[in-house]
C-alpha cells in the first residue's frame, strides 16, 4: 500500500503560529496570553488608484498589519512584490514582533506590502505607487504608532517619497514616521548596511562557538539584494569565499570562490548570470551546495520538508524572513545544522532603524562608527542570549528566540494590565 505523505503547510502566517505554540508550550504561558499573540491586534486592507503613464488608472492592493504594541509603537518594513498576501503581512508583521523582542527594542511588530511588481513599474509610477500606499494608511501609521521601513523590492527612495508625504498631510516635517530615509532626509548612517552587518555579527559569534576560522569557510548566498549582496561583501572583506550566489533569475557557482566586486558589476549592468567561469545553478539547487555557511536572502519557504534532508551547509543564516518551514527545522536539528533564525540573524535592519528613529526624534546624529558599534553590541548581546536560553532548555535557537520574545512580551502585557 502506499504511503500517503501530508502536505506541509506553507501558510506563513499559520507557521508563525505554530512557531509560537512550540515556545509557549516550553514556557507554559497563560493559554490567554498565546491567544493574543498568535494574531495581529489591526490589519488593514486597503486599494488605491494610480495614474499609469499611459493615461489608465490601476487601481493597487496593499495591507499593514500591526501585531502586538505593549511593548511600544509598531514597526517594520513595506513590501512590495506581486506575491503579497495579508496572510504573509500578518506573519511578517509577528516575526517583527518577535524580531524586537529578541534584541529589546522598544517596538511590537508592524508589516506592509503592495501586490505589484516594481521592475515593471516606471519611476515615476513606482513614486505614484508608494505615495498612493502611504496616503492610503497614514491614519495608522505615525512616529508614535507605526512606523515603517524597507523591505522586499522598496528602497531608501520609496521612504523618502512616503515620508514626504506623510509629512503633507499632517502639514509637519516628520522624519521619525518611517525609517530606512536617504541620509538627506534624516536617514541613519549604517543602515543600508545594517541587515546584513547584523546577520554578519550573528554567523562570527556562532563560528566563535565552532572554532572555526573564516579563511577556511564557504558560503552560499541566495537573494543578491539589499540583504544577500551586502552580506556577500562583508563577508569577503572579513576573508570568508562566496562560492555561490543567486537572484530571482537563478545562481552561479564557483568552487574557487566569486570575485564578489566583479559580481556587483556585473549586477549593476547586466545580470550575476554573466560571470566569466561560473556554473549555472538554479535557485533550488544553491540550498543544496556543499558550503559551511547558507544564507537564504530573498524570500519565504525555501527550506521545506521537501528539501531539508538534502541540505549540506552547517550553518543557515536567515538573513530573509521565514525561508525554512517547521517541518525542515525538524530535519535539519536531526541532521545536527545549526539554524541562526530570521529573528536574530536579520534583526540588524530594524536594530538600526530603531537608532534612526532616536536620531530623528533627538535631531542629533551619530557617526557611522557609533552605529556599528551599537549595532555590534545589540547583536553579540542578542545572540548569546539567545545561545544561552537554548542550551539552558536543549532546544534549538529559532525555539530559544521566541522564549526571550514571548517571555519580554508577555510582561509587557502584564505590566500595562492587559493580562
Ligand atoms: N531590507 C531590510 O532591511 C531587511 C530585509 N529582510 C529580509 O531579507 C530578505 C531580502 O530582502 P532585501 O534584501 O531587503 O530585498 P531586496 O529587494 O533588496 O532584494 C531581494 C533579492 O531577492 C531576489 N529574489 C527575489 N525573488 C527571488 C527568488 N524567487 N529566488 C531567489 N532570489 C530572489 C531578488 O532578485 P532580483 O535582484 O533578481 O530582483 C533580489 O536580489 C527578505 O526576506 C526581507 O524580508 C529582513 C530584515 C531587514
Ligand atoms: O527596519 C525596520 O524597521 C524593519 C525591517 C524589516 O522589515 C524586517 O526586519 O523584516
Amino acid at each position: 500500500m502506499q504511503k500517503t505523505v501530508e502536505k506541509e503547510n506553507l501558510n506563513p502566517y499559520e507557521i508563525v503560529q505554530k512557531q509560537i505554540d512550540t515556545a509557549a508550550a516550553l514556557l507554559r504561558l497563560p493559554s490567554h496570553a498565546v491567544e493574543i499573540l498568535k494574531r495581529p491586534k489591526r490589519v488593514l486592507a486597503v486599494s488605491f488608484p494610480v495614474k499609469m503613464d499611459d493615461g489608465s488608472v490601476r487601481v493597487f492592493e496593499g495591507f499593514r498589519s500591526q501585531h502586538n504594541d505593549a511593548v511600544g509603537p509598531t514597526k517594520g518594513g513595506i513590501r512590495f512584490h506581486p506575491d503579497v498576501t495579508m496572510d504573509e503581512v500578518k506573519a511578517l508583521s509577528m516575526w517583527m514582533s518577535f524580531k524586537c523582542g529578541v534584541v529589546g527594542l522598544p517596538y511590537g511588530g508592524g508589516k506592509g506590502g503592495v501586490i505589484c511588481d516594481p521592475h515593471e513599474l516606471s519611476a515615476g509610477e513606482l513614486e505614484r505607487v508608494s505615495r498612493g500606499f502611504m496616503e492610503a494608511i497614514a491614519d495608522i501609521v505615525g512616529p508614535d504608532t507605526d512606523i515603517p521601513a524597507p523591505d522586499v523590492y522598496t528602497t531608501p527612495q520609496i521612504m523618502g517619497w512616503m515620508m514626504d508625504t506623510y509629512s503633507r498631510l499632517k502639514g509637519a516635517y516628520s522624519p521619525g514616521v518611517i525609517t530606512g530615509k536617504p541620509l538627506a532626509v534624516g536617514g541613519s548612517k549604517g543602515r543600508n548596511e545594517a541587515t546584513a552587518r547584523g546577520c554578519v555579527f550573528t554567523i562570527l559569534e556562532a563560528l566563535k562557538d565552532s572554532g572555526r576560522k573564516p579563511a577556511e569557510t564557504t558560503v552560499a548566498i541566495q537573494g543578491y539584494g539589499n540583504a544577500g549582496r551586502i552580506a556577500a561583501r562583508l563577508l569577503t572583506e572579513l576573508g570568508f569565499r562566496i562560492v555561490a550566489v543567486s537572484d530571482s533569475r537563478g545562481g552561479i557557482y564557483h568552487g574557487a570562490g566569486l570575485n564578489i566586486p566583479k559580481v556587483g558589476q556585473l549586477k549593476d549592468t547586466s545580470t550575476i548570470l554573466d560571470y566569466p567561469g561560473a556554473t549555472a545553478i538554479s535557485n533550488e539547487q544553491l540550498l543544496e551546495l556543499e558550503v559551511d555557511i547558507l544564507i537564504p536572502a530573498a524570500l519565504e519557504n525555501v527550506i521545506t520538508a521537501a528539501n531539508a534532508d538534502r541540505v549540506r551547509a552547517k550553518w543557515i543564516a536567515e538573513a530573509a524572513n521565514g525561508p525554512t518551514t517547521p517541518d525542515a527545522d525538524a530535519i535539519l536539528r536531526e541532521k545536527g545544522v545549526v539554524v541562526i533564525p530570521d529573528i536574530l540573524a536579520n534583526a540588524g535592519g530594524v536594530t538600526v532603524s530603531y537608532f534612526e528613529w532616536v536620531q530623528n526624534l533627538m535631531h542629533y546624529y551619530w557617526s557611522e562608527q557609533e552605529v556599528n558599534e551599537k549595532l555590534q553590541t545589540a547583536m553579540v548581546n542578542a545572540y548569546r542570549s539567545v545561545a544561552e536560553l537554548a542550551e539552558k532548555y536543549k532546544v534549538d535557537l529559532r525555539t530559544g528566540a521566541y522564549m526571550i520574545s514571548l517571555l519580554r512580551i508577555k510582561e509587557a502585557m502584564e505590566a500595562r494590565g492587559w493580562i
